[in-house]
């Protein structure tokens, strides 16, 4: 999917919210532990009851790579599902992957043209040729991790490099790459205060902001620093929505809290 189309489907549905699957065996429904593969029918009906409510799901595939192959399978069922059922939705793999080029061509073909998702998330740490083999994928978005929510992220990300923050060199310098224009970057929805910063660097590009919901970010606070013209915010929410309850009405309580964020969302579009 292109940045316009997304764009499109943000204003359709006044929605900017991406929702996370990150699907925990313990924190299912016991009921569908019975399933021949639990993992797919809780995110089947995660998605049926969620997706007119937000514009992007995200997996993360350490919840499926912790399963083996029958998670592999099930991650591999969840994007066909999406692909072929609701292709208005953006997909991202969150696999925050990067190795040398070789190495990071294969991660890209594996996310883009064997599962088919449109972006992936990847780690700046590896620097240029790590990165450029995944920004070649056209129509196909590389979300680099710039400064994360969690309290690590003051470990590295905000030491100053050369008189800058090294999160504020990630952005300046993967801004020369090749096929830039393919980038999107993670900015933690816990690190709003730096987004004014940030939007000053990277004014277009789109942001994934995780963090709000369980990890305690606030929506109004990243949508007033952050927010571009073209909205440029997709704001991912997982345990916060897919966790909602434990019991036979698991994904109607999961649109009722995806509910709530889009028409928070809906209210700031129409400001
Ligand atoms: O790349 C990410 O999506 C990500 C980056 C980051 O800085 N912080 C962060 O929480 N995430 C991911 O976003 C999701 C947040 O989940 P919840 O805290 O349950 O909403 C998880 O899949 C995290 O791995």
């Amino acid at each position: 999917m292109t940045t316009t189309q997304l764009i499109e489907q943000i204003h359709k549905k006044r929605s900017f919210l991406c929702i996370g699957l990150d699907v925990d065996l313990n924190k299912i429904p016991k009921h569908l532990l019975e399933e021949d593969d639990p993992i797919f029918a809780f995110n089947k009906a995660i998605i049926d009851a969620t997706h007119q409510l937000c514009v992007a799901y995200k997996p993360n595939t350490a919840f499926y790579e912790a399963y083996g192959l029958k998670g592999w399978e099930a991650l591999e069922k969840t994007i066909n599902y999406l692909n072929t059922n609701y292709p208005e939705i953006y997909t991202i793999a969150d696999a925050k992957r990067g190795d040398i080029g070789n190495t990071s061509t294969m991660y890209a073909k594996a996310f883009f043209e064997d599962l088919g998702f449109d972006s992936v998330t990847v780690a700046p740490y590896m620097g240029k040729d790590s990165v450029e083999p995944f920004l070649a994928f056209k129509e196909k978005h590389t979300i680099l991790l710039a400064l994360t929510s969690n309290q690590g992220a003051f470990d590295f990300q905000t030491e100053i490099v050369e008189g800058k923050e090294l999160y504020k060199q990630v952005l300046e310098t993967s801004k020369t790459w090749t096929n830039s224009q393919n980038l999107m970057y993670v900015v933690g929805a816990t690190k709003a205060e730096y987004l004014g910063d940030i939007r000053k660097i990277i004014p277009d590009s789109f942001l994934l902001v995780p963090g709000v919901g369980a990890q305690g970010g606030n929506l109004q606070d990243v949508c007033k620093y952050g927010m571009n013209d073209q909205v440029g915010l997709l704001i991912n929410s997982s345990r916060g929505i897919i966790y909602a309850s434990q019991n036979g009405d698991f994904a109607q309580a999961s649109a009722e809290k995806a509910s709530e964020l889009q028409r928070q969302m809906e209210a700031i579009l129409l400001q």
